[in-house]
């Protein structure tokens, strides 16, 4: 026991207040770590059920570690067979106990895992958390062990049985009921690695029937490294496509893990998987559908249907602001090691990091797109036909000219300069240009006829000037919001013509 628990001294003790009592030793912990535990375990969390994923991935991480240190050469059974999650439910003693065979946890680690947030300045971070600053606190939550508190969202009692791996260890129990005193003491016959009761809540004794639990590890943990059994029953399986290297994905996997995360029969259209590590780190596949857009799709408020993961878990399943809203026909996932893994939804809505991951997505997106437009002209055209409506609202609604010119990219308009029903892409227009003329033309009529024996037009026609054709009302709006692309403006032709016939 550290040197300030044996002698209580209130200068040297920075953790807990030790009282003597029968069964072993009660501490009672700091202030602020009471603070913030209070706050992850009763207002972090958006759902009660992510307990279940925080406890998982403890459990996964304590394995992958364990993994890790057998591979240093540390003497270590490393068989397939320890390296699984076991969960059990029991509804008469309404419990539900997460076993690992992980690194497990020393005495030390028990205390230090929960402790170590009172030194990690948790005052600011209280405090930041309390005035609901959209910050990134990944500092401290994001760490091991804070999740672990959640469970007493559920719990009226946590046991939690570990032997540390290290060569000499001994096991022990820690329990709790959440409300700042926990008592430890050495334990017999604990298995390497941790095990940990959850004595539910009346309230909350749905997590301990079996098909709740599967329910949730399908929805939060269906990609976690470690198999998981519930009951002895393998509950996840699911392979995390996007981790892999994109060449080795086949088409087929891709329809089944579109049909997963798109929750329907079509497949898709277009598949763009790729990862990078800067400036964030993303790993994602996105999918655009083969079916078009129903009108409920088209909704402004149309959530969209990429999920966000951190390192293999889910953070949120219809992550609205990880895609700008044109986009929100893209479906699939989104996995960054960036995001805290434990934080919760009202956290992660406006972040700085969601913002960047949000532009980095973009960005690639745009870029996908354009390569489909130069590369199979065919099928972006039969696509642009489906989607362009997101496409013109992505540029009505973005607030920088860059931007907008970015996703300008992108539209499709028919052109005098190519015959009906074929189009072009305003780079391919300025690829045409000469060198005297300065401007971008479009003219706005119902149709090409009325279009090409406009007044207007004759006099381009004669000059051999290329005009945009658009007949919709929408696409004019779209050409005089955008106002200048690639540094040169666009012009009505009716505009110009009056212009002109005034300026005679
Ligand atoms: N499963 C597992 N395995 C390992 Cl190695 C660790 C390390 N920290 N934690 C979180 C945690 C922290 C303090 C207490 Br008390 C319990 C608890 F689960 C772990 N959980």
């Amino acid at each position: 026991i550290p040197a300030c628990h044996r002698f209580h001294t209130s200068v040297q003790c920075c953790q807990e207040a030790v009282k003597e009592n029968d069964e072993g030793k009660t501490y009672e912990f700091q202030a602020e770590t009471r603070m913030l535990l209070d706050i992850v375990a009763k207002s972090l969390y958006s759902e009660k059920e992510v307990f279940i994923r925080e406890l998982i991935s403890n459990a996964s991480d304590a394995i992958e570690k364990a993994r890790y240190l057998a591979l240093q050469g540390k003497p270590l059974d490393s068989t397939e067979a320890t390296m699984k999650i076991h969960i059990t439910t029991d509804k008469y003693d309404k419990t539900l106990t997460i076993q690992d065979s992980g690194t497990g946890m020393t005495k030390e680690e028990l205390v230090e895992n929960l402790g170590t947030i009172a030194r990690s300045g948790s005052k600011a971070f209280i405090k930041q958390l309390q005035e609901g600053g959209g910050g990134d606190p990944q500092n401290i939550i994001g760490q091991f062990g804070v999740g672990f508190y959640s469970a007493f969202m559920v719990a009226e009692k946590v046991e939690v049985y570990s032997k540390s791996r290290l060569p000499g260890s001994v096991g022990y129990c820690w329990s709790s009921d959440g409300c700042g005193r926990y008592t430890i003491e050495e334990s017999t016959d604990v298995e390497p690695g941790t095990k940990i009761i959850c004595h539910l809540k009346l309230s909350c004794r749905e997590f301990a029937d079996e098909q709740t639990v599967k329910g949730v590890i399908r929805k939060y943990s269906s990609f976690v490294g470690s198999p998981i059994e519930v009951n002895g029953e393998q509950a996840n399986s699911i392979q995390p496509l996007w981790l892999m290297d994109p060449k080795e994905v086949s088409a087929e996997q891709h329809d089944e893990f579109y049909r997963y995360v798109s929750s329907s029969y079509d497949k898709p259209r277009f598949t763009l998987h790729y990862r990078t590590d800067a400036p964030i780190d993303l790993r994602c596949v996105l999918y655009i559908p083969e079916g078009k857009p129903g009108l409920f799709d088209l909704h402004q408020g149309a959530q969209g249907s990429v999920a966000l993961y951190c390192r293999r878990v889910l953070i949120m399943n219809k992550a609205e602001n990880v895609v700008p809203k044109w986009l929100r026909f893209l479906k699939g996932v989104v996995d960054s090691e960036d995001i805290p893994l434990n934080l919760s939804r009202e956290l992660l809505q406006d972040s700085a990091l969601i913002r960047k991951l949000r532009t980095v997505i973009q960005n690639r997106a745009i870029r996908f797109l354009y390569d489909k437009s130069r590369k199979e002209a065919e099928s972006y055209s039969k696509f642009f036909g489906d989607y362009g409506i997101f496409i013109k609202e992505g540029i009505l609604s973005s607030q920088e000219q860059v931007e907008k010119e970015e996703i300008a990219k992108l539209i499709l308009y028919e052109t005098s300069a190519l015959p009906p029903t074929q189009k072009t892409t305003l780079p391919e227009y300025i690829g045409r240009m000469t060198a005297d003329q300065r401007d971008i033309y479009y003219l706005a009529a119902p149709s090409r006829e009325l279009a090409e024996s406009s007044p207007y037009y004759e006099s381009l026609k004669k000059r051999n000037v290329e005009v945009l054709f658009c007949y919709e009302p929408y696409d004019e709006v779209v050409f005089m919001q955008l106002r200048d692309f690639n540094s040169k403006k666009i012009v009505s032709v009716e505009k110009e013509m009056r212009e002109d016939k005034d300026a005679v």
